[in-house]
């Protein structure tokens, strides 16, 4: 079915920003010189070694992480929570839906209408919408908790490692769904299958020793020692 994708208010598509954040566990340094902005309109892909820092500053854009120290923005007016008033959803590493409640119940308030059709008409959906997320098996509920994350009304999408537990077929569905859905959203994603996030982003950032480096080209990836070698893809 064709229709139209909702257009920005006045004020151009919404920009979020991230600065100054700090964050220490037990006196440990991992966040402290991260500056981030993503705008409806685009993908930002997120990368960094294991530990670095990634799940942590998602957690805390989206509000259910405090840090000692942070600023975080939507066009320049603070926000203290995002997950206040709906304006970011996130995806955590792992699953975030109650297991008792059925999965129709659920979708209806947390999908955006302008996509309700694409939702509900994908497979996974249709099988089991009747069903409590109890009863699907982990890469099944993955897939779904996923769908409902990137399709959610959020203005902005906070994706941590969406391609990691489903099969290829599925990360290049959820690829081009999130190709989609990024004409109207910003989109924060990370994931350790690189390659993906560099096929998917309009931009890369890199988190190293606890700050964000702007990745102009590939091969910067390889300078900030984060790869040694680019894969073939
Ligand atoms: N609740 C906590 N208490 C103490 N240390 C923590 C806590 N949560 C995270 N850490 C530490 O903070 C660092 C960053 O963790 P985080 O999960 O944000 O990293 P990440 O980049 O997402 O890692 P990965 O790619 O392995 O998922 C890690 O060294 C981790 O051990």
């Amino acid at each position: 079915m064709h229709f139209h994708l909702k257009t920005y208010t006045a004020l151009g598509p919404h920009i979020l920003k991230t600065d100054s954040i700090h964050l220490e566990f037990d006196g440990r340094k991992i966040l402290q010189d991260i500056y981030i902005d993503c705008r409806q309109g685009e993908v930002v892909g997120l990368l960094g070694r294991n530990g670095c820092g990634k799940s942590s500053l998602l957690r805390i854009i989206f509000g259910s992480l405090k840090p000692s120290y942070k600023y975080i923005s939507i066009n320049d007016m603070p926000i203290a929570k995002g997950y206040h008033n709906g304006r970011v959803a996130y995806l955590p590493q792992h699953g975030y839906l109650p297991l008792n409640v059925k999965l129709k119940n659920l979708a209806e308030p947390i999908i955006d209408p302008q996509f309700w059709n694409d939702f509900s008409n994908h497979p996974i959906y249709q099988k089991y919408q009747d069903q409590k997320a109890a009863q699907l098996s982990g890469g099944e509920l993955r897939q779904l908790e996923t769908l409902m994350c990137i399709y959610s009304r959020a203005d902005f999408i906070l994706l941590d490692e969406p391609f990691t537990h489903v099969s290829p077929v599925q990360t290049e569905l959820f690829k081009q769904i999130i190709r989609r859905c990024a004409k109207v959203k910003g989109i924060i994603v990370t994931d350790h299958q690189y390659y993906n996030i560099l096929d998917v982003a309009d931009k890369i950032v890199l988190i190293t020793n606890g700050a964000t480096k702007p990745i102009a080209s590939p091969d910067d990836l390889i300078a900030h020692g984060y790869v040694s070698h680019l894969r073939e893809v």
